[in-house]
């Protein structure tokens, strides 16, 4: 109807009014909608690139973050090391190190190239081998510790001894590869064995 008791009225599409109607199309759009910016959260900040932090330690000396950086190996305790590393070399056929011997930590270590990081196999060295405990609980073997690189390993350590993490040596300790290495207990990291490497 178009005109009533000398008022006009504009009568709108029945299309619009089937839209606009209880349950049509336009109150659930703007039900969705009302949803969708109630509980939006704010975007998150894009995670970190790999540029090393500005300033580790400024970050330490602010309580900041120890800017960790990328994966540097994956360390697999192997009951037979002679064993483990025919495997990865003629089965798997993967690039592997001769073997070494690295007193200072009571393993053997044989590496295992796989392109963008390595596997380090560990084989207990002499009687008090750190991980003859972990061996003897999974005479298989397994996976025994990540290790990541830091760009400044003392004040990583600095930042996560002020933030209650703690160490497994007194000081830091060259590695497997001739850098400083620090080793954080597993009850601290998620269960994970943690290894800081000095990129
Ligand atoms: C050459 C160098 C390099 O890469 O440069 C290396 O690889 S040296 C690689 C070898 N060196 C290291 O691993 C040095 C750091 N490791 C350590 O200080 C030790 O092995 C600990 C991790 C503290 C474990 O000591 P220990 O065997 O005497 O104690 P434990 O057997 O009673 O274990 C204590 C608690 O830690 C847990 N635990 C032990 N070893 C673990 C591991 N690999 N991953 C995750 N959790 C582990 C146990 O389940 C237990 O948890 P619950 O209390 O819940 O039962």
């Amino acid at each position: 109807m178009l005109a009533s008791l000398g008022r006009v009225h504009l009568r709108r599409p029945r299309s619009y009014r089937m839209a606009n109607s209880p349950g049509g199309v336009l109150p659930r759009l703007a039900a969705a909608w009302r949803a969708l910016t109630a509980t939006a959260a704010p975007a998150a900040p894009s995670p970190p690139t790999g540029a090393a932090t500005p300033s580790v330690a400024a970050d330490a000396a602010a309580g900041g973050t120890v800017g960790v950086k990328r994966l540097n190996h994956v360390a697999v305790a192997v009951p037979d090391l002679a064993a483990a590393t025919a495997f990865y070399r003629d089965v798997l056929g993967a690039a592997v190190s001769a073997p070494a011997a690295q007193a200072a930590h009571g393993v053997t270590t044989v590496f295992v190239g796989l392109g963008n990081t390595q596997l380090e196999l560990l084989s207990p060295l002499g009687a008090e081998s750190p991980i003859a405990n972990f061996l003897a609980r999974r005479p298989g073997g397994g996976i025994h510790h990540v290790c990541v690189e830091v760009g400044d390993l003392p004040a990583a350590v600095a930042v996560l001894r002020d933030r209650g993490v703690r160490m497994l040596a007194e000081e830091i300790k060259v590695g497997a590869h001739g850098k400083g290495v620090m080793f954080l207990h597993p009850a601290d990291c998620g269960g994970v064995l943690l290894e800081l490497e000095q990129a």
